[in-house]
């Protein structure tokens, strides 16, 4: 057992880290002066999975089991994340989307253990000394946001730190990222949500956010400090506002180990989903044009790795770029609009009319697919629907706004309205749909199919920085573990309960680029399978 303090006696119970409750052997009980602290019967690390596996289902709403899991990960680490493990597909939609868009929300209101560091104005110019007081030795990951988009939910400001909380408890249970090695970070800039600003409770900044050079200032200290602390640190940033997160990457992307979830993680996963919809489909990437409803992160960061990917096939990027549109707030985006538009979409402006209408839109450009990605819910609408039958024997419909709440249509109404033709995926989780004696299993096409074993992969490899060849070959290497089986029942994705193996097969896939593109601190191991599989943490 190792043991990250040295208490023995009742502290013991303290430290999440090492904790095993009524799972302490006799002898460790003996070792640690426990005999008599704990009831008689030792427990075997199953048996405790099970009992709290039954205080879980104790509980209906999943905003309470996630309380409770809480309290777990405080408590005893290594049950949380053999729960987690054990159960993935089942404790998912509760530690991650959509329970965790609700657990945001409620943030500061149900707070009770303090995890990760919460960096704001307050520290500008003495960031270090926080970083100096995270309780981790060392940390291989840290995932950090500024809280201002979270998931499709907006601004949430201090309230977003159960987004990063969120993405490392994947990491653990996906990818076996060791959790002693993990850091959410904050960084509290304030929030422009009246509400939170008026809430007695609320736990963050009480001031709007600023736009100023202070904030670049912040965001650039903490980098350099968590990076002179921890050198070959993993910085994966999520759900930061549109602006901020563009610039943030093209500044940063080749020079440090980083990305960003929403705009390359996504953009992964979903370029997977769509081979595997080539496979039912059986015609090419390349035959292939896309609308998009949104033009944000998700949207220009899918729309570009599927340029790289129709480049790899071939394509000139000229030419790549016209399969695909984004049609945004004011509507379609196009030439006539240039001098308007932000810099991400300007490579997406094509020769179109204006058209302000998502249907007629469709009429014009002919999509094979459409992919929502904007927050707006509802839009995919049995019109929209209908009319991407007519135009394709199977169109491809990517839902793709989290949480739940803001899903452009339900797997339901994609089944039903294209009598079943639709080839689906969703952001957030939806129930398996019975249409015509047809049992349709939708999966997720959501980015965490794939970033713990990015990170995975990046991380073993100490690689220097993460291209995006890189994210183009997670999709790949994602798309080729769907199964035959998983394809018949409409799936694009594998199961969640295999992600462990499939996280060993990205990582790989992942860690290999990087030692063939001269980007690796390391030495390549012979059987880079097995040695990413035995780096891997496990409960
Ligand atoms: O967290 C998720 O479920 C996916 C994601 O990154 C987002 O929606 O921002
Ligand atoms: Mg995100």
């Amino acid at each position: 057992m190792t043991q990250c303090c040295k208490h023995t006696g009742a502290a013991v119970f303290h430290c999440p880290l090492t904790n095993k409750g009524v799972a302490f052997t006799e002898k460790e009980r003996e070792e640690l002066g426990l005999s008599g602290l704990l009831p008689t019967a030792v427990s075997t690390n199953d048996q405790q999975v099970e009992r709290m596996h039954e205080i879980l289902d104790r509980f209906e709403k999943p905003i309470d089991k996630a309380l409770v899991l809480d309290s777990l990960h405080a408590t005893d680490e290594d049950l949380y994340f053999r729960l987690l493990t054990r159960y993935t597909a089942e404790y998912m939609p509760v530690v991650y989307t959509p329970t965790v868009g609700e657990y945001c929300q409620r943030f500061s209101h149900i707070f009770r253990y303090p995890r990760g560091l919460f960096i704001s104005y307050q520290h500008a110019g003495h960031v270090r000394d926080v970083i100096e007081r995270a309780p981790n030795k060392e940390v291989d990951v840290i995932v950090v946001t500024d809280g201002e988009r979270i998931l499709g939910i907006g601004d949430q400001g201090i309230n977003g730190m159960g987004i990063p909380i969120g993405k490392l408890a994947l990491y653990t249970a996906c990818a076996g990222i060791d959790p002693a090695k993990t850091l959410p970070v904050v960084l509290d800039v304030g929030t422009n949500r009246e509400e939170y600003l008026n809430d007695p409770l609320y736990l963050g900044l009480r001031k709007p956010r600023s736009r100023g050079p202070e904030y670049r200032a912040l965001v650039d200290e903490f980098i350099a400090e968590a990076r002179r602390r921890w050198p070959n640190v993993l910085i994966q940033f999520e759900d930061f506002g549109n602006q901020n997160a563009f610039k943030l990457l093209a500044d940063y992307q080749e020079k440090i180990l980083c990305f960003n979830d929403d705009i390359q993680g996504t953009a992964s996963v979903v370029v997977s989903g769509l081979y595997s919809a080539m496979r039912i489909k059986k015609e090419k990437l390349t035959d292939q044009m896309f609308l998009f409803f949104g033009a944000g992160e998700a949207a220009c960061g899918i729309a570009n790795l599927i340029a790289d990917a129709l480049v790899s096939e071939g394509m000139t990027r000229e030419e790549a770029l016209k399969h695909c549109a984004l049609f945004d707030s004011k509507g379609l985006v196009t030439k006539s609009r240039m001098d308007e538009l932000a810099a991400h979409k300007k490579p997406f402006a094509h020769d179109y009319a204006k058209c302000t209408d998502f249907v007629e839109a469709i009429k014009m450009i002919k999509p094979t697919g459409i992919i929502g990605v904007a927050a707006q819910p509802r839009t995919f609408t049995t019109e929209v629907l209908e009319e991407m039958s007519k135009l394709n024997e199977r169109p491809i419909i990517f839902a793709l706004s989290n949480p739940t709440s803001r899903a452009e249509c339900t797997a339901e109404e994609a089944y039903r309205v294209t009598k079943g033709k639709a080839l689906y995926a969703s952001g957030s989780p939806f129930a398996p749909v019975e249409y015509e004696g047809k049992t349709f299993v939708p999966r997720q096409g959501n980015n965490s199919y794939v970033f713990p074993a990015l990170g995975l992969g990046a991380v073993f490899s100490r690689s220097k920085w993460m291209p995006d060849g890189m994210f183009l070959v997670a999709a790949k290497k994602l798309a080729e573990l769907v199964t035959d089986a998983d394809l018949e029942q409409g799936s694009l994705y594998p199961s969640l309960d295999d992600i462990r193996p499939v996280s060993v097969k990205i990582g790989a896939a992942v860690a290999a680029y990087a030692y063939d593109n001269g980007l690796a601190g390391n030495e390549r191991p012979q059987d880079l399978e097995k040695a990413v599989e035995a780096f891997m943490y496990r409960p």
